[in-house]
């Protein structure tokens, strides 16, 4: 009006968030690139990166536990050509790399696994049916863990069950079931639950027969550990009792040197008065040998709570190598 210039005002620079290309990836990335932008009041432009875990047809207990998922991400962190990334947390090497940081664990989602099976029936009514029809339950995973525990479930009970070794993203898994060649898949709920895909889940599997990955569920936001402003800023979406019960899983995870394609469970979960309680697994993934084990630990929540959390872990581990864990697992896990 009075001839002024307005002064142009630059918008600020977008972060870049790197991602995996997968829905479950984006989805996850989105929700937390949204997050980001509310508190911090940038935008965040999504940057797809292809990792070897995206393009290679191997099976994961093959190529697993080396960050297959995870190094292609880190490698454009530190070139510089993305800010920050999100990782399922489970899929996170347990090894801290050089150079970036972990800059918040957001709040878990639900740890359990999920069954996914035809005409929504839990395990028992599947096994039952399919006793009825003469043939055992096909019940596809790719995972170690999970054939593990559905195999010694099944032996408990002298149950007919047959695990089938899959791979593939959530739609071609969960394809398997509704094509009519498997009976069941078993998927993480968190996963199933962020893709909007709960409604297909037809049993949680609850932690007395099923314990999950380490990390499962949780999500892992990592930047360059030079920015410190953007460390910072990530900080806020952190939720510190996940942050320290994941902690826990992970130390039993690494003291068993396993990598996440290993036969080993572990949960952490927070009871009363600030006590954490850690279950391991460690099985042989035809069930015939399930090593489960506990332990309890009051953590006081002051800046050393992970380190605390870590001691328990470890401890655990050390119970369960004793117990010959490292004989179970073999040489594949190594
Ligand atoms: N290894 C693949 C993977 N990594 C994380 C999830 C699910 C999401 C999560 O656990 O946070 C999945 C798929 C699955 O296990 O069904």
């Amino acid at each position: 009006m009075n001839g002024q210039p307005l002064t142009e005002q630059a918008p600020p620079a977008a972060l870049r968030l790197g991602t995996r290309r997968s829905a479950l990836a984006m989805a996850q990335s989105g929700m937390v690139a949204r997050e980001v932008t509310r508190l911090t009041g940038r935008p965040v432009e999504l940057v797809e990166i292809t990792t070897y875990g995206d393009t290679s047809r191997e099976a994961l207990a093959q190529i697993g536990g080396t960050g297959v998922f995870v190094s292609a991400l880190r490698d454009a962190l530190l070139e510089g050509r993305i800010d920050f990334a999100v990782h399922s947390l489970k899929d996170l090497p347990t090894a801290a790399p050089e150079g970036l940081v972990l800059a918040a664990v957001p709040e878990r989602e639900d740890v359990r696994d999920a069954l996914v099976a035809a005409e929504g029936l839990t395990l028992d009514e599947l096994v039952e049916k399919l006793a009825g029809a003469g043939r055992p339950a096909r019940i596809g995973t790719g995972s170690p863990r999970r054939m593990a525990q559905l195999n010694a479930w099944a032996r408990a009970r002298g149950a007919q069950l047959e695990t089938v070794a899959i791979r593939g993203n959530v739609d071609t898994r969960i394809g398997y079931v509704t094509g009519g060649e498997l009976d069941a898949v078993v998927l993480a709920t968190a996963g199933l639950n962020r893709l909007g895909r709960a409604a297909e889940i037809s049993q949680h599997l609850d932690p007395e027969l099923m314990i999950p990955a380490p990390g499962q569920g949780a999500l892992a936001i990592e930047c360059s550990a030079s920015d410190s402003e953007l460390t910072a800023a990530l900080a806020a979406l952190d939720h510190a009792p996940t942050r320290v019960a994941v902690a826990a899983e992970r130390a039993l995870l690494a003291t068993l040197e396993a990598g996440c394609s290993a036969p080993v469970a572990a949960l952490a979960t927070w009871g009363r008065e600030n006590e954490l309680r850690l279950d391991g697994v460690v099985g042989d993934p035809d069930g015939t040998a399930l090593l489960k084990m506990s332990a309890n630990g009051p953590i006081v929540l002051d800046e050393t709570a992970e380190q605390q959390a870590r001691a328990l872990g470890h401890a655990l581990a050390a119970r369960l190598l004793d117990a010959g864990a490292a004989t179970l697992m073999g040489e594949r896990a190594r």
